[in-house]
């Protein structure tokens, strides 16, 4: 696919009175991205995205499709769903959907859209008659009736089913399939870690960590292993890039701080192990781990 830099961020900084909340960030998001923006609350990540939408005013130098934030150009191929967005007395799902469209020149026919989301019952509905799942829904419509070529999701699963938030996972993996770029920032993350390819971790106003999950994995290398075996446990301990051996439920559970060389040391153990699993940390694991280090720095 064409690459093409979508946003250039260089040293972008943004305060409230007295209280600094991005402090220095810099990065670059190409097309056809899928980009986590994950951390704590607190960190920094709505105001990041209120920064790209044009809604606060950053230092720093920021483009975004190559123009300022919140410009025309800007705003005319990016599509949002904000956190508490919709709250809008009066407006039904159809009036609000059919106004946006009017805003965009090449924008998706709200009737089909609900269709195709299986939400034309909800057409007539006021906004302020949804359950807080059917608003979130409603949001996606409305990121997506202008046909973007860049997503910001704030949280986009809040409140949606299982069977809701699969299909949307879904479909953020089926738009990126068709190139469109999409910046998701969610605590959900499970579901965060089987579709995005990038994690951008914030932590206090800055980037702690930009990169895949295998990289992130690397950085801090620590993979379990457990089996059954009648073997004494004190045969582990020594093999290479063992930290430690604990007895569980499941069997002996060993954490190595590198795989490979453990799994070369246990190789002629092979016949004397049973029900072997090896388990890589988690996204969720991983991303408490980067924290507590970089927070003791
Ligand atoms: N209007 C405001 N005035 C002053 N401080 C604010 C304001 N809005 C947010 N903040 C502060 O800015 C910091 C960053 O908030 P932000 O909403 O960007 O965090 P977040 O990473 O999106 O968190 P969450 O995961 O809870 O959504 C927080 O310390 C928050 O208290």
């Amino acid at each position: 696919m064409f690459m093409t830099t979508l946003i250039q961020a260089t040293e972008l900084q943004f305060a409230y009175p007295k209280h600094p909340v991005l402090k220095g960030i810099d990065f670059t998001v190409q097309t056809g991205e899928l980009i986590g923006l994950i951390g704590a609350n607190g960190a920094g990540k709505t105001t990041l995205l209120n920064l790209l939408l044009g809604l606060l005013p950053a230092q720093g130098q920021l483009t975004i499709f190559g123009a300022a934030p919140g410009s025309r150009q800007a705003k005319a191929q990016l599509g949002i769903m904000r956190q508490g967005d919709l709250v809008l007395p009066g407006v039904t799902v159809l009036d609000l959907l059919t106004d946006l469209a009017a805003y965009y020149p090449q924008a998706l026919a709200p009737a089909t859209l609900l269709a195709e989301a299986g939400l034309t019952d909800l057409a007539h509905r006021r906004l302020t008659q949804l359950s807080g799942g059917q608003l979130r829904r409603v949001s996606l419509l409305t990121a997506l009736v202008g046909r973007p070529r860049l997503l910001l999701l704030d949280e986009p699963t809040v409140g949606m089913d299982v069977m809701v938030q699969a299909a949307f996972w879904q479909q953020m993996r089926a738009l990126q399939a068709r190139g469109i770029t999409i910046i998701i920032t969610s605590h959900d993350l499970t579901a965060l870690q089987a579709v995005a390819q990038r994690f951008l971790i914030m932590q206090a106003g800055r980037f702690v960590f930009d990169g895949s999950l295998a990289q992130l994995q690397a950085a801090q290398p620590r993979t379990e292993i457990t089996f059954q075996t009648d073997l004494p446990a004190g045969q582990f301990a020594q093999l290479a890039g063992v930290q430690t051996v604990q007895a569980t439920t499941n069997g002996l559970q060993l954490i190595s701080s590198d795989e490979t060389a453990t799994l070369q040391a246990l190789a002629p153990h092979l016949n004397a192990l049973r029900q072997v699993t090896i388990t890589h940390d988690s996204l969720a694991t991983m991303l408490t781990q980067l924290t507590q280090t970089e927070a003791s720095k």
